[in-house]
C-alpha cells in the first residue's frame, strides 16, 4: 500500500511562503509528477513528503496515518537523488543493501533482495564495483536499486535523470517506466522537465510560485489546460499566444499549439515571413514573424524546404484554439 494525502500543506521559510495550501491525493500505484517553472517549490513539497523538511500547517497522510511528525526513517518512504547520493567506499552490492543491513535483516535474505533488483535494473555484472568505477548512468541506477530493496510504501525522485546526458536520459527514463509497471509502485516525480512528466506520468501536478494550477494526466493537460500558463507549460514546442483582438477572436490571447497551424503562400489566414528555419529531419520547426503577434513557431510533419524571408500566411486550426482573458484564465466561447 502506498495512498499519499496532502491536506492544505504550507511550508514557509520565515517570511517567505514556498508551498501554499497543497491539496492533493495520490492513489495506490499510481505515477504522479510534480512539474514546474524553477523556484516554483517542487523540491520542497517532495522533502516535506519525506519528512526532511517539516510543515508550516496542514496535514501529510501516509496510508490513512497522519506523519506530521514522523522521522523521514520511519516513513516507510524511499527517496531518489539527482546526485546518486552513494557511499563511495562500498560496492555496488554493499551500497545497495545497506539499508537492510542497518534495519538488521539477515545476510542471506539482504543477498536475495539485492539480487533481484540488480537484475530488474541489468546490474548483475557491476556488483563488485564501486560508485567511482561506473558511469553516471549505472550510478544512478544504484540509487534506484537501494530504493527498491528496502520495498517501501512510496518512492520519491528528484529529479534522477537531471544529470545523464540526453540518451542516457531517454533510456533511464523508459527503464523508471518499466519498473513502476513492474512493481506497481506509488512514485512521486519531481522534474522541470515537461518532456519527462508527460510521458512518465499518471497525473501530472503543475505547480507555480508554491500552488497548484492545475492536476490531470498528461492529455487531458494538453488538451484541456486550465489557464494560460499550464497551456503554455505542457507541450513542446510551447503553444503560441496570438493577440486575439487583432483576429477578431475572444479574449486577450487566443492560444495555438505549433502543430495547430498550417502554412500557405497566399491566401486567407495571418501573414508573416519567415526569421529562422530549425530541420529535424522528421519534423521541421518554422519561426515565423507576424505583427502584431510576435514570433510564431510553426511545427511541420516531414521536411520543408521553406527558407529565412519567405513571406507565407498561417491557417491556425480555430478549432483547435484556446481564448485567454487578461488574467490568463480559460475562456469557453460557445463559438470555441
Ligand atoms: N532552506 C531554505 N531556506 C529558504 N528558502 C528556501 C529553502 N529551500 C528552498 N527555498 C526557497 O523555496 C523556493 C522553492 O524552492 P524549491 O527548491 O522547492 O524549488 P524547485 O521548484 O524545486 O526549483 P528547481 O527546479 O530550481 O530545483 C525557492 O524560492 C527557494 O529559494
Amino acid at each position: 500500500m502506498g495512498h499519499l494525502t496532502l491536506h492544505n500543506a504550507c511550508k514557509s521559510f520565515g517570511t517567505v511562503d514556498v508551498i501554499r495550501d497543497v491539496t492533493l491525493e495520490v492513489q495506490d500505484g499510481e505515477f504522479c509528477v510534480f512539474v514546474g517553472p524553477s523556484g516554483c517549490g517542487k523540491s520542497t513539497l517532495l522533502r516535506m513528503i519525506a519528512g526532511l523538511e517539516d510543515i508550516t500547517s496542514g496535514d501529510i497522510r501516509i496510508d490513512g496515518q497522519l506523519v506530521n511528525t514522523t522521522p523521514p526513517s520511519q516513513r516507510e518512504i524511499a527517496m531518489v537523488f539527482q546526485s546518486y547520493a552513494l557511499y563511495p567506499h562500498l560496492n555496488v552490492r554493499d551500497n545497495m543493501g545497506l539499508g537492510l543491513k542497518q534495519a538488521g535483516q539477515p545476510k542471506a535474505q539482504i543477498a536475495e533482495s539485492v539480487d533481484r533488483a540488480a537484475g530488474m535494473l541489468d546490474l548483475g555484472s557491476y556488483l563488485t564495483r564501486r560508485p567511482g568505477e561506473l558511469s553516471g548512468g549505472q550510478r544512478q541506477r544504484v540509487a534506484i536499486g537501494r530504493a527498491i530493496v528496502r520495498k517501501p510504501k512510496l518512492f520519491l525522485f528528484d529529479e534522477p535523470l537531471s544529470n545523464l546526458d540526453a540518451a542516457l536520459r531517454v533510456q533511464t527514463r523508459i527503464e523508471i517506466a518499466n519498473l513502476h509497471r513492474e512493481l506497481g509502485a506509488t512514485m512521486v516525480y519531481v522534474t522541470h522537465d515537461q518532456v519527462e512528466a508527460m510521458t512518465l506520468a499518471d497525473r501530472i501536478v503543475v505547480l507555480r510560485d508554491g500552488r497548484i494550477e492545475q492536476v490531470g494526466a498528461p492529455m487531458e493537460l494538453y488538451n484541456n489546460p486550465a489557464n494560460e500558463f499550464v497551456a503554455g507549460f505542457i507541450g513542446s514546442p510551447k503553444m503560441n499566444f496570438l493577440d486575439a483582438p487583432a483576429l477578431g477572436a475572444v479574449g486577450k490571447s487566443m492560444g495555438v499549439r505549433p502543430e495547430h497551424i498550417t502554412l500557405a503562400d497566399s491566401g486567407a489566414g495571418i501573414d508573416g515571413r519567415v526569421s529562422h528555419v530549425e530541420h529535424l529531419g522528421g519534423e521541421t520547426l518554422v519561426y515565423v514573424n507576424a505583427d502584431p503577434h510576435g514570433l510564431v513557431t510553426v511545427r511541420l510533419f516531414g521536411e520543408h524546404a521553406y527558407a529565412v524571408n519567405d513571406s507565407l500566411v498561417m491557417r491556425p486550426d480555430m478549432a483547435r484554439a484556446f481564448h485567454f482573458d487578461d488574467t490568463g484564465q480559460r475562456l469557453h466561447p460557445a463559438s470555441a
